[in-house]
C-alpha cells in the first residue's frame, strides 16, 4: 500500500514554534501552510522560512505538503516558483498543494511552473465538485484534500453533526479519487477541544473510504490515528477469511464462510488492504 495517510496535519508556514515541533508529533503527513493560516503581512516570511525549514529540518517518513496560495492571488506564482528553486536545491518537499481547484486548468497553470513534484488539489468549490472527476484524472495529481470550511462558505451551508449538507460533494470527490486511484482525505474538524465530535467525524469519513482527515491542532492526532488505522478485530478478521478463503480453494471450492457471512475473491482483496494497511502503519512506528 502506498504512504499511509490517515492525519494530515495543517501547520501555518509563519508559525516557527509549530514547524519545529511537528519534527516528532505522530502524524503520517504534514501541510506546510503558506494560504489561509498565514496572514497577508506575513506572506512573504512565511515563504522563506518554510523553503528553509523544508531545506534543513528533518520530518522523517511524514510527508510533506506545501499548500502554495492561489494563482489568482499577490502571492501564488512567487510561492510556486520559490519552491520549484527550493526542490531543486534540496529542499524535501513531496507535494504541491494547491487551494480552490476548480478546474484541470488550474493544476496546469501550476504544473507548468514547477516540474518533477506531485500535485494535490483542495476540493472545496462547487466547480471543483462539478468537476471532481476530470480533477481526479490529471496525470500529475497524486491526492485530493477536502476543503469543508471553503466549501460550506460557498454553498452557504450550515454545520452539522451528521455533515449532511456536504454528503453530495464528499461523495462526488470520494467517487472521483477512487475511480482515479488517487489519495483522498476529508476536510479539518473546527472544534480542536472536542474529542468526541472529532471522532464522530472521523468515523464517518473513515465509513465513506476516506484515506485519512485533515487536521489543525496536535490534540487531534490520536483520535484520528485510531479511526483511520485497522482495528484489531479488523485484522483478525481479514486474516480468518483470508485463512478460510485458503482453505476453501485447496479443497476446490469458490467460497468460504466466516462469522456466518460469505467469503468470496472480492471480499478477500479487501482483507488482503486491510493487512497491508495496519503492515504500512506498523513500519511508520507510530
Ligand atoms: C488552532 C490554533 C491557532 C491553536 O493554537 P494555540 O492556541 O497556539 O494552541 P496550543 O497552545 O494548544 O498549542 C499547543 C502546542 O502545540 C503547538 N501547535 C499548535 N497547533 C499546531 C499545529 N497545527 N501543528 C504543530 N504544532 C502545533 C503549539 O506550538 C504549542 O506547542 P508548545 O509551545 O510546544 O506547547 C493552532 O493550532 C493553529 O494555528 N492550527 C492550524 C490552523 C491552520 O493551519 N489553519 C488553516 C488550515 S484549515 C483550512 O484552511 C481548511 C480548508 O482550506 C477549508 O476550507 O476547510
Ligand atoms: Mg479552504
Amino acid at each position: 500500500m502506498a504512504h499511509p495517510t490517515r492525519s494530515v496535519l495543517y501547520i501555518p508556514g509563519s508559525k516557527e514554534r509549530a514547524l519545529e515541533k511537528a519534527t516528532g508529533l505522530a502524524c503520517d503527513a504534514i501541510i506546510f501552510d503558506l494560504e489561509d493560516a498565514v496572514a497577508i503581512d506575513e506572506k512573504a516570511n512565511a515563504r522563506a522560512l518554510l523553503a528553509k525549514t523544508l531545506s534543513e529540518a528533518d520530518y522523517g517518513a511524514r510527508l510533506k505538503i506545501v499548500r502554495v496560495n492561489g494563482l489568482d492571488s499577490a502571492w501564488g506564482r512567487e510561492d510556486v516558483l520559490a519552491f520549484a528553486d527550493a526542490i531543486r536545491a534540496g529542499a524535501k518537499v513531496d507535494a504541491i498543494l494547491i487551494p480552490k481547484v476548480s478546474t484541470p486548468a488550474d493544476l496546469d497553470a501550476v504544473a507548468d511552473l514547477i516540474q518533477g513534484v506531485p500535485l494535490w488539489a483542495m476540493m472545496e468549490t462547487a466547480q471543483g465538485m462539478l468537476n471532481a472527476g476530470a480533477i481526479a484524472a490529471h496525470p500529475r495529481l497524486e491526492g485530493m484534500v477536502m476543503g469543508t470550511n471553503d466549501l460550506a462558505k460557498e454553498l452557504g451551508s450550515r454545520f452539522r453533526a451528521d455533515r449532511l449538507p456536504m454528503q453530495a460533494g464528499l461523495g462526488l470527490c470520494l467517487l472521483a479519487a477512487k475511480a482515479h486511484g488517487k489519495i483522498i482525505v476529508d476536510g479539518v474538524y473546527n472544534a480542536f477541544k472536542d474529542d468526541e465530535g472529532l471522532k464522530v467525524e472521523c468515523d464517518q469519513g473513515r465509513d465513506m473510504g476516506f484515506d485519512g482527515k485533515t487536521l489543525i491542532h496536535p490534540a487531534q492526532l490520536a483520535v484520528c490515528n485510531a479511526a483511520f488505522a485497522p482495528s484489531d478485530n479488523e485484522i483478525d478478521l481479514a486474516q480468518r477469511q483470508i485463512a478460510a478463503f485458503e482453505a476453501a480453494e485447496a479443497a476446490g471450492q469458490g467460497v468460504a464462510v466466516v462469522d456466518g457471512k460469505i467469503v468470496e475473491n472480492l471480499h478477500i482483496v479487501t482483507a488482503r488492504q486491510v493487512l497491508a494497511k495496519a503492515q504500512a502503519i506498523a513500519a511508520l512506528g507510530s
